[in-house]
């Protein structure tokens, strides 16, 4: 039988966000593979950014779950660097999930055109969404057609997570009322799936076992300095990802990215084993 956070779909149809990600992470594992360039890194030039990603995705995909495009990346090289966005993302085999990272939030009105941005013109299969205008900002991405993913920030990884989403409201962390959402959406069979944003640094058992068994977005590994051992105590049924960007796209002296791919993808597996 599937579980409950698997999205049935008629098999005449693509395949979803969620079947995707569940055949990946069963063939490969959970890496994704964050696509944060740096300009400055390839003397400024958009054209040497653009072939270094191209290369990448080639040579690290066979250990990549996903990968995770960071628009702010590409929108701060202007509207060059947002075409190039457009034609990075044709690059990724299909079989790979695309989680654009563009943490949006507004009004539905106004969300109902990021998401036409996110999922037509960057053929996103997930997207990152910022939660706090509430549930009815969400409903237009939740409400999209074609089974797509929606990874709400939580728990997020930088210090400032505790300025908000720890503080109690009505009993429980604020984190948890994000949580709801997602436990929300899924009750009301809406055509998207929800998920969380967790940062690794922020990823303790105490905070995943108040939160269900839902699919996570785990960044803060490499870069971060996030302990994988934190994952380890509990036992989630849903395909997590664990996120690297820099630690894999920028590697040490000697290293190539697909090395470092294959090191995170490794050691992601061995402490996800661990899990009790
Ligand atoms: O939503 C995210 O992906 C995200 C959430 C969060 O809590 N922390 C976080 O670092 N991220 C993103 O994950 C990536 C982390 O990059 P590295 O630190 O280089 O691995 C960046 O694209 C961040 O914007």
């Amino acid at each position: 039988m599937r579980p409950s956070w698997f999205k049935t779909s008629r098999s005449d149809l693509p395949m979803t966000f969620l079947e995707k990600l569940t055949a990946r992470t069963a063939a490969v594992g959970n890496l994704c593979i964050g696509l944060d360039p740096r300009v400055e890194n390839h003397h400024n030039r958009i054209n040497e950014v653009e072939d270094y990603l191209v290369r990448l995705i080639e040579d690290t995909a066979p250990h990549a779950a996903a990968f995770k495009p960071n628009s702010a990346y590409f929108e701060s090289l202007g509207s060059e660097g947002f075409a190039m966005l457009e034609r990075t993302v044709a690059r990724i085999p299909s079989e790979i999930p695309i989680v654009l990272d563009v943490k949006r939030s507004d009004i539905g009105e106004t969300q109902r055109r990021y998401a036409i941005a996110c999922f037509e013109h960057l053929r996103a299969d997930a997207v990152t969404l910022n939660p706090f205008m509430g549930y009815d900002s969400i409903e237009p991405f939740l409400d999209y057609p074609g089974g797509k993913g929606l990874y709400l920030l939580a728990l997020t990884s930088n210090s400032g997570s505790a300025d908000f989403q720890r503080l109690e409201v009505a009993g429980e962390p604020l984190y948890q009322k994000v949580a709801s959402f997602a436990e929300r959406a899924r009750s009301q069979n809406r055509p998207s799936s929800v998920g969380l944003v967790v940062g690794l640094t922020n990823a303790g058992t105490d905070v995943l076992e108040r939160i269900p068994d839902i699919p996570l977005l785990i960044p803060g590994l490499g870069a971060q300095g996030g302990d994988l051992a934190s994952l380890a105590s509990s036992n989630r049924l849903a395909p997590n990802l664990i996120n690297v960007s820099r630690g894999i796209i920028y590697p040490g002296e000697g290293k190539t990215p697909a090395d470092m791919a294959e090191h995170y993808r490794q050691e992601i597996a061995t402490a996800l084993s661990k899990q009790s």
